[in-house]
């Protein structure tokens, strides 16, 4: 057997039926014989971070296990959001769906491609909210550190959590 890795995807929609984009998209991974979904966290209804002139979000986080390599689980990420239908338009723009990969194991890496951590992830409320949910369903040892950062930057001023 290969190696078998755990990875964290946040998962956000600020068009159409949001909470469906969400629901296929996770059911859509789960199909892939190579990723196994083993957590999800609530539904968070989220503003719009960044690009503030669009509708709110809909975000929430996953758990999967993966045998693929980081850079394979991000292509199945990219396909499952051109199976929804997301159109790469404005950059920073509403979209259907999107999937972003938060860790993958304790892989650290800094390419144009696939940054890991994910470079903002410590920035965004909308992120580590629905991902601290996640890796405390299992009691995952990230969860502790993630946690203890959030408690000292809420309330922070300028902090766009
Ligand atoms: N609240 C919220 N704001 C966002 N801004 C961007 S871009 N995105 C897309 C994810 O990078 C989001 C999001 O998912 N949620």
């Amino acid at each position: 057997a290969e190696a078998c890795e755990r990875a964290y995807i946040g998962l956000g929609s600020n068009i159409g039926d949001r909470e469906q984009f969400l629901t296929e998209a996770v059911r859509l991974l789960q199909e892939h014989p190579q990723i196994r979904v083993t957590g999800q966290s609530a539904l968070y209804e989220t503003d719009p971070v960044g690009y503030t002139d669009q509708a709110p979000f809909l975000n929430m986080a996953i758990e999967v296990t993966t045998t693929l390599s980081p850079e394979q689980l991000l292509e199945q990420l990219l396909e499952t959001e051109r199976q929804l239908g997301r159109v790469r338009d404005i950059r920073w723009g509403p979209r259907t769906i999107d999937l972003d990969m938060l860790m993958y194991g304790d892989v650290r890496r800094q390419r144009p491609e696939l940054t890991l951590p994910h470079p903002r992830m410590h920035e965004r409320a909308f992120v580590l909210i629905p991902l601290i949910e996640v890796l405390e369903l299992h009691h995952r040892p990230q969860a502790a550190p993630l946690r203890a950062f959030l408690e000292r930057a809420e309330g922070k001023e300028g902090v766009t959590l």
